[in-house]
Order: structure tokens, then sequence, then C-alpha cells
């Protein structure tokens, strides 16, 4: 049995080359859609995938480049395939999502009244393992990363990590490779400036060798290019790629 995940984007808000930081997780009978950003209805275009498809769409935070893409994929599930796509979210994201939803809308005669007129909702509690199908189990853990707004970090199968955007959690990094098996980690990567909200390149460089090896840097600008050969054992996660889990 193979998990595998394909980014729809690994860019940071303000990339250019690169789409919005979403993921696809891909397996044999379930397909997870990881944030849908402003440019995710693009890049699935793009990739030649259609929503249809997706089981149902996962939301780590509410900035735009993670939730922009939610009123057209909701218009598009509703128009073109006569159903609500199911949304996965923390209890406590439902009412600031409506609040985006609300500001992303364009004004139409047939804007969603409601979240759940606009998806089947499905509130997750936050700490909590929740078996999304045979092989995807998910957990959302809460990571820091603008204060007094939340936002959740991914638990995949119980051994691997997939940041939301994120501050620095060097501790939580060691205890989850030290104390709970994980074996893979997948990170936002601010490579140049402070980092304030997001974690730099400099703050994982000073990890230890053994968990740099395990990580993929994601969420990234565009001078990556310059960054090739400067993180270590840390690679790029490249957006449209396959990788098997
Ligand atoms: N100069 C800036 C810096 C940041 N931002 C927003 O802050 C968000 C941090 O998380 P993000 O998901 O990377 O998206 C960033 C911008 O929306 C912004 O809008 N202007
Ligand atoms: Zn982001
Ligand atoms: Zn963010």
């Amino acid at each position: 049995m193979t998990v595998n995940l394909q980014m729809l984007g690994t860019g940071d808000a303000f990339a250019k080359n690169y789409y919005n930081n979403n993921g696809l997780l891909l397996s044999r009978d379930y397909t997870l859609l990881i944030d849908c950003g402003t440019t995710a209805p693009r890049a699935m275009e793009k990739l030649g995938r259609s929503f249809a498809d997706v089981n149902a769409v996962l939301i780590t935070h509410i900035h735009d480049d993670h939730v922009g893409g939610l009123p057209e994929l909701s218009r598009l599930m509703k128009t073109k395939f006569g159903r609500k796509m199911i949304l996965l979210i923390a209890d406590t994201l439902a009412e600031p999502l409506w609040e985006s939803f609300q500001k992303n809308s364009p004004v139409t005669a047939h804007n969603p009244s409601s979240l759940e007129d606009a998806f089947e909702v499905r509130l997750l509690k936050p700490g909590s393992p929740h078996k999304l199908s045979t092989e995807i189990i998910l957990e959302l853990i809460r990571t820091p990363h603008i204060r007094g707004k939340e936002s959740y970090s991914l638990l995949l199968g119980g051994d691997i990590f997939y940041s939301a955007d994120m501050i620095f959690q060097p501790e939580l990094l060691l205890k989850l490779v030290r104390k709970q098996g994980i074996r893979q980690i997948f990170h936002d990567c601010q490579l140049k400036g402070p980092g304030e909200v997001h974690t730099t390149l400099s703050e994982l460089l000073s990890l230890p060798e053994d968990v740099r090896k395990m990580i993929r840097l994601m969420h990234y600008g565009d001078h990556k290019p310059q960054f090739e050969g400067k993180t270590a054992e840390m690679t790029f996660l490249e957006q449209h790629v396959i990788y098997a889990l």
C-alpha cells in the first residue's frame, strides 16, 4: 500500500514562479487536498486534475495562500459536479474560515449563506487521530504562526510531520523524531531574512544532522534556485513531482 504526495505548489504567499503551498495526498481509494490557496484551481488545471477526484479538502490555517481558492472550489463542485466538497477543519477555525470565505467571494446572486451551505463540513478535534480511509490517518497539532490566530500542522500516519506555516519549534521537531518515530518532515521554509511568522533556513540548519536528513523544504520564495546546494542534508520539495511517502 502506498500513499503519494504531489504538491500543487511549493511557493510562499508572494511567489510568482511557484503556486501556493498546497498538496495532494494520493492513495488507492482516497485523495486529500491539503489547503486550497488562491492558485489551487489553476494548479489543478495545469496538472490535468479534477476536483471531482478529490475526496476532501483539509485546511491548516486561514491565509489566502491556504484558503483563497475555496470559493471557486465550492462553486465549481456545485455547478459542474452537483455536490459539495467535504471540508475538514479544526473546530476552532470554522468561524474565521467563513469570514475569509465571504471576503474572497465575488458578489453573485447565488453566494452560499453559510459554510455548511458551501461545503459538507466535518469538524476535527485537534490532538486526536482521524481515520479518513484505510491508508490515511491524520492528526492536527496546533503550532504557532501568527500571534492570536490558530494554525495546525499535520501528523500523517503517525510517522510523517507536515508543517503548516510555523515559527521554528526545535523542541517539537526533536520530540517528534526522538520520541514519536517521525521519519519524514515536510517543513515550510523562509530562505531569506528574518522569519517572524515562518521558520527560516538558518533555523532549520541548526537542527542535528539526523533530523535534517528527514526534512524536505516547502513554502519557499522565488529566490529558491540561489539556495540549491546550500541546505545541507535537507532537500527541496518540488511542486508537481509525485513522491512516495
Ligand atoms: N509583508 C507581508 C508579509 C506577510 N503577509 C501575509 O502574512 C502571511 C504569513 O503567512 P503566509 O501564509 O505566508 O501568508 C502571508 C501573507 O498573507 C502580508 O500580507 N504582507
Ligand atoms: Zn502560507
Ligand atoms: Zn500562513
